[in-house]
Parts: C-alpha cells; sequence; structure tokens
C-alpha cells in the first residue's frame, strides 16, 4: 500500500516539475467538466421531456397499421427523395415488366432464346433511408420523422426490426397540424393506389404471435374480364354497391341489425371464384384480407382476433371453407345439419363455433365483406351458410358456349382495338375474331372443361387465334383422353 502511494507521489513530483504546474489542478478541472456536461445533459431531458409534454404533439404508428407504409410512401416520395443519406435500407423489388425490359427485349416471334440476365436487370435496386430521425417541413410545420431500429414495445422478433413502429412529433400545443398530415398521408396514399388492391395474408411470428402483413399491391382485374352470367354479376355489383352505401349503414343501426354481409362463391376449381373476389375489390376500391383455416399456425383465438383486426370496409376472403371439414356433431347440429354430409374429421384447429363467432361475435367488424368460397357448398355446416352469415350464394358452372366465346374475345380483344387501325378495319377485325369465337365455342363440349383449363390451352395461342382455333379439337381429345387414363385433365405439348 505504502509503496503504491509513493509511486504516486513520485509520479505527481515528477509531472509537476516538467510542466511546471500541479497535475491535480487539471484532475479537478476534468472532473468538473464531466460533471458539468452530466448535469447538463440531464437538464436537457427533463427540459425536453418537460418540452414534449407540453408543447409537442407526438404520434406514434404500429408496423402493423395501413397508415404505417402510407407514411413511409409519402415520406420516401416528398422528403427523401433527392436526399444523400448514409443509413440506408437496400432494397430489390421485382419489376419484371419494366419499360426498360420491353425496349431491349427482341421481338417476341423471333426464335431466338432469350437470357434475361444479359437483357435486362428485372429487379431495381432501392435505397431507402432506415433508422434515425429527419426533420422535415409540412406547411409551414416542422416535423420530426423517427424510426425507431427496435422498441420496447414492440412485438415483432428482432428478425423484422425494420417494420417497427415510427414517431412523427411536432411544435404545437394542439394536434391538429399532425392530423392535417395524416390526411394529407392517406389522400396521397389514395391517389397513387386507386387502380390497383392490396392483398394481406396472415403472418406467424415468434411467441404464437399471427399478423396481418400486406404481400402484395398490384393493379386490380378488371371486372369485365371475369367471365359470370350477365344477370348475376350485375346483380351481385348491386347487392354490394348497396350494402357499402353510408346509407344503408345507417338503416342497418337505425334497425338494430349487425351491418355485415356475406357471400359464398361454390363452384368447380378453375372457374373464378377467386378472381370474382378480386375484382369485385378493385370496382370498389377496397383491400383484401385472405384467411385460410387450414393454416396450420392458426388458432382459434387468433382467428377471432384477426377478424376483429380488419378495417371497416374490406373484403374478407376464407378460401376453400368446405376443405376444413367443419361440421357439427351429432349432438349439437340436430338432425338436418348432419344428414346434409358425411361427417369429416376436421382439418384444422379453429372449431365450427369458433369460425362463428369469428364471423358474427360480437367482436367482429361491422362494413366487412365476407367472401367465402368452397368447391363443394353441399359440405358445409347450415349453420355456416344461414342467412346473416351468407346473404348471397353465387354458383358457379363449367362454361356454357357464350361463357367460351366470352372469354376468347377477352383473351383476343387486345388484337381488334389495335390502335393503330382505322375505324373500319377495326370493325372487320372485330367481325372476323367474333366468327372464330364461334368456331372455337362450337368445337369445345359445353359443360366440360373449366375456363382455367381452356385459358391454359389459349395461352399457348396468346397473339394467333387461328392457331387456337385450328388445335382446339385435337386439345380436347387429349383432354378427353387424359381424363379417362389419368382421371387428371393437363395440357399437353
Ligand atoms: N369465370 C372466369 N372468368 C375469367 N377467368 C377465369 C374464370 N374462371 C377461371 N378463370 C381463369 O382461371 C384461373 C383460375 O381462376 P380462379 O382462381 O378464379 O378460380 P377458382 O374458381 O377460384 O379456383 P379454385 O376453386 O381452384 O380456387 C385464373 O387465371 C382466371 O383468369
Amino acid at each position: 500500500m505504502s509503496t503504491s502511494r509513493g509511486v504516486i507521489h513520485t509520479l505527481v513530483e515528477l509531472i509537476r516539475k516538467t510542466i511546471n504546474r500541479d497535475p491535480l489542478f487539471f484532475v479537478n478541472s476534468g472532473l468538473f467538466v464531466v460533471g458539468l456536461i452530466t448535469s447538463l445533459r440531464s437538464a436537457g431531458h427533463v427540459l425536453y421531456n418537460y418540452a414534449e409534454n407540453i408543447c409537442l404533439s407526438t404520434v406514434h404508428v404500429r408496423a402493423e397499421d395501413p397508415l404505417y407504409n402510407d407514411i413511409i410512401r409519402w415520406m420516401n416520395d416528398h422528403v427523401f427523395r433527392n436526399r444523400n443519406f448514409l443509413s440506408v435500407l437496400a432494397q430489390t423489388t421485382n419489376n419484371s415488366d419494366s419499360d426498360k425490359t420491353l425496349i431491349r427485349s427482341p421481338p417476341l416471334d423471333s426464335d431466338k432464346l432469350i437470357s434475361y440476365r444479359q437483357v435486362e436487370d428485372n429487379s431495381i435496386l432501392e435505397l431507402k433511408p432506415f433508422h434515425g430521425s429527419r426533420f422535415f417541413r409540412f406547411k409551414q410545420t416542422w416535423m420530426l420523422f423517427s424510426h425507431a431500429a427496435s422498441s420496447p414495445d414492440s412485438i415483432r422478433p428482432p428478425q423484422l426490426d425494420m417494420n417497427t413502429p415510427l414517431k412523427l412529433q411536432c411544435l404545437s400545443l394542439s394536434l391538429s397540424p399532425m392530423k392535417k398530415f395524416l390526411d394529407e398521408v392517406r389522400a396521397y396514399s389514395r391517389t397513387v393506389s386507386v387502380s390497383s388492391i392490396t392483398i394481406y395474408r396472415t403472418t406467424a411470428y415468434s411467441q404464437g404471435i399471427i399478423r396481418w402483413s400486406s404481400v402484395a399491391s398490384r393493379p386490380s382485374r378488371d371486372i369485365s374480364t371475369v367471365i359470370l352470367d350477365k344477370h348475376k354479376k350485375q346483380a351481385l355489383l348491386r347487392d354490394i354497391n348497396e350494402y357499402l352505401h353510408p346509407h344503408t349503414r345507417q338503416w342497418y343501426a337505425n334497425h338494430g341489425i349487425p351491418y355485415r354481409r356475406g357471400y359464398l362463391f361454390s363452384g368447380p376449381p378453375g372457374t373464378g371464384k377467386t378472381s370474382l373476389a378480386s375484382a369485385i375489390a378493385g370496382v370498389f376500391g377496397l383491400d383484401i384480407y385472405v384467411l385460410s383455416l387450414l393454416d396450420p399456425t392458426m388458432t382459434e383465438s387468433h382467428f377471432t382476433s384477426l377478424f376483429s383486426e380488419v378495417p371497416a370496409r374490406c373484403v374478407v376472403l376464407l378460401e376453400d371453407v368446405d376443405a376444413a371439414g367443419l361440421n357439427r356433431d351429432d349432438s349439437d347440429s340436430g338432425q338436418n345439419s348432419t344428414s346434409r354430409s358425411p361427417s369429416k374429421t376436421p382439418n384444422t384447429s379453429v372449431s365450427l363455433s369458433g369460425l362463428l363467432n369469428a364471423i358474427d361475435g360480437v367482436s367482429s367488424h361491422e362494413g366487412r365483406i365476407l367472401i367465402m368460397t368452397t368447391n363443394a357448398p353441399q359440405q358445409l355446416d347450415r349453420a355456416l351458410i344461414r342467412p346473416g352469415r351468407v346473404d348471397i350464394h353465387v354458383r358457379f358452372e363449367l362454361p356454357s358456349q357464350e361463357e367460351l366465346r366470352d372469354l376468347f374475345l377477352s383473351l383476343y380483344s387486345d388484337m381488334y382495338q389495335n390502335v393503330d387501325f382505322s375505324l373500319g378495319e377495326q370493325k372487320r377485325e372485330m367481325t372476323r375474331m367474333n366468327e372464330m369465337a364461334v368456331h372455337f365455342a362450337g368445337c369445345l363440349p359445353e359443360r366440360q372443361f373449366s375456363l382455367a383449363e381452356i385459358q391454359g390451352f389459349l395461352l399457348q395461342y396468346k397473339r394467333q387465334p387461328e392457331g387456337a382455333c385450328d388445335n382446339v379439337r385435337s386439345w380436347v381429345e387429349e383432354m378427353e383422353y387424359g381424363e379417362m387414363q389419368e382421371g387428371v385433365a393437363v395440357g399437353r405439348i
């Protein structure tokens, strides 16, 4: 102990002699500066927290809220564009039909096989600002955008950190500038996505958490390209239009009826059930939330909470409900219910009562459109399809002659609507195409093949309607032979 004291003393003496000053002066000054900085920092924190409570308005947005993507899009398009940032998120977006690709590709009719590594960069590399904070000005107000790297209350696992919540702040005694900003963000999002729909599916995270996440945003399918009896289609669109109207919501409220509407689309595979659901979402500008009872990670409580989390106006698509094999036991269904279908072992951990509760229980959202699709409506429990849960049943069938003609015309319509044609040429081409459509449909047996199968055949002749007409008979023979041999009909080359 005394030795180390002696060493320190000698060292201090040595420094004093060398610099001609007392070294303890520097030590004391250093301690004073550190103390000052620490006190200033904590005073700063106190002041900041005080200011935050008094005059900073703050909005937090969770990653699973649709507003999150809207804000990120607005920020990217208005604030981050053309600025240099050092912390960025590198994101590869596939864009297989970019204009560059179209220009560089050799003509389609050439026999040359194309390697797409050389022709194009069909993926775009985007560099987006990532974690951090940015000040920006919105209508005379300075705002602070903060995107946190992680958040203590985030339910996301670490690998999904990029989806952690964001925070917006501005110096204001009221929330009104913030509301204006959020209104602007939503209006902008509506204008840029006016002709597209966003599809949400469920994603399972660790700790048994399941959340909605957007999987695609794509141009909506034009309803005229979905082939279905004209009267059925119109009646369905009228019904949905009336249901969605705000007056109807009021009417339901006045009469104490839960404001919900359900549709059942039934029919053989490949007859257009999913296509119609997606086209309906496009017509009414709604997003689609797809749920599957067969999802192995889905429990009954997940199912109920997911149902209650969908927005007030949207399409909830429950596909292939028959495949889950949900039926009541003899004991609780009564005679009628069980006599309709052979009982099956359920392929889902959601029970029938759980499904019914999710559809119309107290926590189920009002205003949404529920569309269930099935290949076997006769196997569905009556309780599931009773009015109130299913209000309209649309039956899809294998196509009639008229529908076969419609499919042919819909796939080749761009050939007679060619803008380079004069009006006279367009008319002549249209007449020729109509004649080919009649011939094509005449070669196919009615109500034997699905439109998906026939579309598969026509896709081999994308720009050659004559080729489709010439080869359709032999295709039918092959398909019938294939069905006899294998029980499955697929196209062959
Ligand atoms: N009625 C139709 N109108 C237009 N296209 C159709 C129609 N039916 C099928 N198709 C075409 O066939 C393909 C499959 O259609 P879709 O997925 O809508 O059938 P589905 O009835 O939902 O089949 P599944 O019961 O197997 O889910 C799509 O590419 C679609 O373009």
